[in-house]
């Protein structure tokens, strides 16, 4: 009974696939008759044709069969547990090649539902993001800075790979989307290490506490209130209200300053522990080169989105009306790009000489990549362009800047994402 469902289920989508790509279909043939039948799949047929995918090569049909990539979490416990998942979503996962720990599975196939998904053994993460991740190239003792963190699929992969030294302060202006990535944290249990902020990226000046401060008998029993104890979802009173006065200060500005960055998670050995607010909250100021800033910096920076296929695959939802206001607007991409380059701007301002940044997003287009990055670089001349080495066996484009990448649909058969590395030279 079910089963019959299921596949009449299926048959309906077919359906409605074939139903879509015939559309489309007759939207181009109608346009180059020169009919102008203008709608909104048009313009962003045209828009992308105007970036970097060739519009008679999108369809939205082909987008919807591209397979469900999912990592593996915890992969140095061994690839073996690819059996016991298959087990759990009834389907044999294919290895991602070019990617250690991905994998990909047809796109019908849910694992929210599976035991393996419910008891954090794998989580849904587009190849093409694990990729920026592995640009990085983070080693194990690396202080690691992720500026755009919420909702976290990309810092708990970045966790799961420093492993047990270093530290990973995770900072978002999305106080909801960070509590979010919060959850992921203790669902993965791989918080030990992290500290999460909710501030203002483009002002974030907080360097990394580098852990030296162990907790001492003194201050772990006695009643110091400005020490930080071990973390507890539940904060005292006091601590909640220093919170609610930095979030009532921060709603009357338009922007939270630096300083009113608010600590909403750190684990036992992300170098809270044991300091005082002061120490932890000691500003880095100016316009750095500090000897103590973050080995490694990820920028992964809020966008149009026009590159993600979960994405635009939502506007069958919200109504293709909403396409011209969401993505096509300049006035909105002036604000994003600008934000962009502050973004990247401050990003590698807390980076320590002789570390890499990666700047990514999830757009295809060059006035949010190709164009932030020429401008960061001309405003910045201890930033260099960097090779991605690992890319050499990666299915994707380079950028119309030389070093840069772009994955999109069909070339990388992945999510669209932007990629562009530097490195911080002593001057
Ligand atoms: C592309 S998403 C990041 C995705 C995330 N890296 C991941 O892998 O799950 C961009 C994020 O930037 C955040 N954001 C937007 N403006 C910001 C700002 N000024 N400072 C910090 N974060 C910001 C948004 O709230 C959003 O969560």
């Amino acid at each position: 009974m079910l089963e019959k469902s299921i596949r009449e289920i299926e048959r309906e989508r077919q359906g409605l696939q074939a139903q879509e790509k015939k559309l489309i279909v007759e939207i181009k043939k109608s346009a180059k008759q020169g009919q102008m039948v203008i709608t909104s799949i048009d313009l962003l047929l045209n828009f992308l044709g105007e970036q970097c995918i060739d519009p008679t090569d999108f369809d939205m049909a082909r987008l919807d069969n591209l397979r469900r990539i999912f990592r593996l979490y915890k992969i140095a416990l061994g690839e073996e547990r690819v059996a016991e998942v298959e087990r759990h979503i009834d389907c044999k996962p294919q290895k991602v090649e070019w990617l250690p720990g991905f994998f990909a599975i047809p796109s019908h196939v849910q694992i929210a539902g599976s035991k393996s998904y419910r008891d954090g053994k794998i989580y849904g993460m587009d190849a093409a993001s694990g990729a920026a991740v592995m640009a990085l190239n983070v080693s194990s003792g690396d202080h690691v800075l992720d500026l755009c963190a919420a909702p976290g699929a990309k810092l708990c992969m970045l966790l799961d790979i420093l492993g047990d030294s270093g530290s990973l302060t995770g900072v978002d202006i999305a106080r909801h989307r960070l509590a979010a990535c919060r959850t992921m944290l203790q669902k993965y249990a791989l918080g030990d290490r992290c500290r999460l902020f909710v501030a203002d990226g483009t002002l974030f000046s907080l360097l990394p506490s580098e852990g030296h401060f162990e907790l001492t008998y003194a201050n772990k029993y006695e009643e110091n209130t400005d020490i930080y104890k071990e973390w507890t979802p539940k904060r005292s009173w006091k601590e909640r209200k220093r919170s609610s006065r930095a979030r009532n200060v921060s709603a009357s500005q338009l922007v939270p300053r630096a300083q009113e960055a608010e600590l909403i998670f750190y684990g036992p050995h992300s170098g809270v522990v044991g300091i005082s607010r002061t120490e932890l909250f000691q500003i880095a100021s100016g316009s750095g080169p500090f000897d103590s800033g973050y080995d490694k910096v990820l920028v992964d920076a809020e966008c149009t989105h026009d590159g993600s296929i979960k994405h635009i695959q939502k506007f069958e939802h919200w109504g293709w009306n909403t396409l011209e206001r969401r993505v096509l607007d300049a006035q909105r991409t002036d604000v994003l790009t600008y934000l962009q380059l502050q973004l990247l701007t401050n990003g590698f301002r807390l980076l320590k000489v002789g570390g890499s940044l990666v700047y990514s997003t999830c757009s295809l287009t060059v006035a949010q990549n190709e164009d932030v990055v020429e401008q960061f670089l001309s405003g910045n001349t201890s930033a260099e362009l960097q090779e991605i080495n690992a890319a050499a066996k990666w299915p994707c484009k380079i950028g119309r800047l030389p070093k840069t990448l772009r994955f999109d649909p069909l070339t990388s058969q992945t999510s669209g994402l932007f990629i562009a590395k530097f490195k911080k030279l002593a001057l």
